[in-house]
């Protein structure tokens, strides 16, 4: 991960004068999905780059400690061994940029990772997942748990309740507490943009997210009935802009729920690239959050090396 965003002093005044042009935001988005994202050629590095930047992700009700041994496992060898030898990026080691799962999952995922010889970060989500819509001191002490049974990242979700009614010194606050709670671990807020109103609020609750000294600012949980949408991409990245050229801060874009197929990882990389450059494209900086992604690129990487797609079930369960 790289260095901490250690915030700054909320400013009101800044957040009182922003006004999305959501006309222009939803064109501009639609435009960016028309292109062609990237040449067939460079296709493959390209996928292999989005494998390395996602949060392999399970939260669910079932989760058990085997189908956590089994994503540790995955995110650990992602893509076949066989497929990497023919790429020649077999001794690169490549694998997932972390899990992610529920708190009560953190210990058995360190243990699966450890067992796998596989030093990637636990990321836990914490402060009432997904609704957000518990007390605060339970909120605080499941960050605290979450930490000490290992997990290195937290992905907290926000009060929509706060943006909603305009509270912005409220939510400022409280971010800080979580903040604080997390220790050294990273921390990355969720906002729930599917619940937030407008594309003024989502670009409001980013700028505060951030003052408050997140580390990464994270689309959704998976769990709202919208979730990562590209207008929604755009306000966030421009938004971490806005902050950078403010503070000199970097400050991480994790776009999370629905993001399924190849396609859908490359254009938010081609987003990425676009609107923060290069510098944004590692995870330390991008991570793309997801249960069911993975299959689809090992899919399009098997068809890019043979010419041929796979059955799935011809390739390892992802
Ligand atoms: O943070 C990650 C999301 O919960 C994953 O959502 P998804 O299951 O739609 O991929």
């Amino acid at each position: 991960m790289s260095a901490r965003n250690p915030g700054m002093e909320l400013d009101l005044g800044w957040i009182s004068k922003v006004q999305v042009n959501q006309p222009a935001v939803i064109r501009h988005a639609e435009q960016i999905q028309t292109r062609r994202t990237v040449k067939k050629d460079w296709q493959a590095a390209w996928l292999l780059r989005a494998v390395t930047c996602i949060d392999l992700t399970t939260l669910s009700g079932d989760d058990t400690p085997s189908n956590i041994h089994r994503l540790c496992y995955k995110a650990t060898h992602p893509i076949s061994e066989d497929l990497l030898r023919v790429m020649d990026m077999h001794d690169k080691g490549i694998t997932t940029a972390a899990v992610c799962v529920y708190p009560a999952r953190v210990a058995d995922s360190i243990k699966a990772l450890k067992a796998a010889g596989c030093n990637i970060p636990v990321a836990s989500v914490a402060t009432g997942f997904p609704a957000g819509q518990t007390p605060l001191q339970t909120k605080l002490d499941e960050i605290r748990i979450a930490v000490e049974d290992g997990a290195r990242e937290i992905d907290i979700v926000i009060s929509r309740t706060l943006v909603l009614t305009g509270q912005w010194e409220g939510l400022y606050e409280e971010i800080r507490q979580f903040r604080q709670a997390c220790g050294d671990a990273h921390m990355k807020t969720i906002l729930g943009t599917g619940e937030l109103g407008s594309l003024t609020n989502v670009y409001k609750a980013s700028m505060v997210a951030m003052m408050a000294g997140s580390d990464f600012i994270k689309t959704s949980t998976g769990k709202e009935a919208v979730n990562a949408t590209l207008p929604v991409g755009l306000v966030m990245l421009r938004a971490i802009r806005d902050f950078y050229w403010k503070t000199g801060n970097k400050v991480g874009f994790k776009p999370a729920g629905g993001i399924r197929t190849a396609k859908d990882a490359l254009t938010w990389l081609m987003l990425m690239k676009e609107e923060l450059g290069d510098e944004w494209l590692k995870p330390e900086l991008f991570r793309l959050g997801a249960s069911s992604l993975l299959a689809d690129i090992e899919r399009q990487i098997y068809h890019h090396v043979t010419g041929r797609y796979a059955a799935y079930h011809n390739l390892a369960m992802a």
